[in-house]
């Protein structure tokens, strides 16, 4: 795709789309629910679609009524064996997560996904899992596919996990409704808690205090009415977009403002930015709110440490802001983005060096000396989708053609982006 970017303002009010995590986790926790969710807003995007086909494949009746959908839970032990292996796609949440449920089944299966998710490393699910008594094999100890035996024993653990992941953290949670005893997760920073707050809400007796969670498996979780918050992390390109892009100003309705998402506002904010929040309500223990983002100058800023778990998926967008800020930024403690769809932290160098920018890989993380200097150029997608709308908008900033190699990939979390886009500018002028 091309990209005639330099001249271009956002304006306009915009809907964010359904937020990824909390879709997977309200079909997972619904199927395994006694009685019928019912869930509102959720994404339609592949990798929360091939969830809810893996939960038909195990028998669960998913239905899908003028966007709305209403899934038939099975209760914790009424899943069936799947007549064939379960396909996740592009998904590490779907692979992580849901090998936590099949672990406490009492039949074996087999999951497995594309050629990214066979590279990204299930280890740090295999362990605490065994840990609890799950049978499970994969490619050297550490990739999928994944082939999960039943196991007759399943006991709580105490986990401390060494990173902040909340794919690992919710995969425990998910076998520790299966298990005997109570279960207790340290974290070393806390990651997103949607698992923790679903879970609570659908009656789990789940406390959680500071880092820490303890689950008792005595309490079955039972059907409730979701209404999924609109997902920050997609709605990010449009907040940098309206924050680097002249004279723009736009409204974004009905944001996820769950304290450790928002990290990338902290950020934002530090970094000087224009960003107004309103309207802040709460729906099924998730916090919701409305803001208007104006076009700022921005100033470079250090980001590490317990922030890192809340803007994770941010890196590459915010990346894109301090490309364009004064001064100079330091990501540091980011090792995990090596291991996303593509490893983000050498895409996101590769692509803003090729446009011009003085910016430097590190071993954690990335060094980026911000100019208002950003040159259109040749830039990669790596099939990350967080990639392709990050450097969307820095081609929109750059004066002159860019162009992105593929742009399929956005399909995995935010199929509407271009609709959304169009909202904001007349897109077609400037392809
Ligand atoms: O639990 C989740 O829904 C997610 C957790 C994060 O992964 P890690 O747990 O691997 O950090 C994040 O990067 C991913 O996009 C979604
Ligand atoms: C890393 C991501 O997702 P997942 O781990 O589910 O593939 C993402 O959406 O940026």
């Amino acid at each position: 795709m091309n990209i005639r970017g330099g001249n271009i303002t956002l304006k306009g009010e915009i809907i964010a789309p359904g937020d990824k995590s909390i879709s997977h986790r309200a079909i997972m926790l619904g199927a395994i629910s006694e009685g019928e969710t019912i869930i509102h807003n959720f994404l339609f995007s592949e990798d929360c679609i091939n969830t809810i086909n893996i939960f038909e494949d195990m028998g669960v009746n998913i239905k899908i009524d003028n966007k709305i959908i209403k899934v038939k839970g099975v209760g914790l032990n009424g899943l069936k064996k799947s007549a064939k292996k379960l396909y996740v796609g592009n998904s590490g949440t779907t692979i992580r997560l849901v090998s936590g449920i099949l672990s406490g089944q009492k039949f074996s299966t087999e999951i497995l996904g594309d050629s990214s998710i066979n590279r990204r490393p299930m280890k740090r699910i295999i362990e605490p899992l065994s840990m609890m008594g799950a049978n499970i094999k994969s490619k050297d100890g550490n990739y999928p596919p994944l082939k999960i035996l039943s196991s007759n024993k399943l006991n709580g653990i105490k986990y401390k996990q060494n990173i902040a992941s909340a794919q690992v953290k919710s995969s425990i949670m998910f076998l520790s409704l299966y298990a005997k005893g109570i279960t207790k997760i340290i974290e070393p920073y806390k990651s997103r808690d949607h698992t923790e707050r679903m879970m609570k809400y659908f009656g789990v007796d789940i406390v959680q205090k500071n880092n820490t969670i303890i689950i008792n498996p005595k309490i079955k979780p039972l059907a409730k009415e979701v209404i999924v918050p609109g997902d920050i992390s997609s709605i990010s390109f449009f907040i940098v977009g309206a924050l680097i892009l002249k004279d723009s100003h736009i409204t974004i309705r009905n944001v996820g403002y769950n304290i450790t998402r928002r990290g990338i506002i902290d950020v934002l904010n530090t970094m000087g930015a224009n960003i107004k929040i309103f309207n802040c309500r709460n729906k099924n223990n998730e916090e919701i709110v409305d803001m208007e983002v104006k076009y700022s100058r921005l100033n470079g800023v250090e980001i590490k440490g317990e922030v890192i778990p809340r803007l994770i998926d941010e890196i590459p967008i915010i990346a894109v802001a301090a490309s364009c800020a004064e001064g100079k930024t330091v990501i540091k403690n980011a090792s995990e983005l090596k291991v996303k769809e593509s490893n983000r932290i050498f895409s996101t160098v590769q692509n803003l060096s090729s446009m011009g920018i003085n910016i430097e890989e590190t071993d954690d993380g990335m060094i980026i000396n911000g100019s208002n200097k950003i040159l259109a150029a040749s830039l990669k997608s790596y099939g990350d989708h967080r990639i392709v709308m990050s450097m969307i908008i820095a081609a929109f900033k750059a004066k002159g053609t860019s162009n992105i190699d593929d742009i399929n990939s956005i399909e995995t979390s935010y199929p509407d982006f271009f609709k959304t886009l169009n909202k904001l500018i007349d897109f077609n002028e400037f392809k």
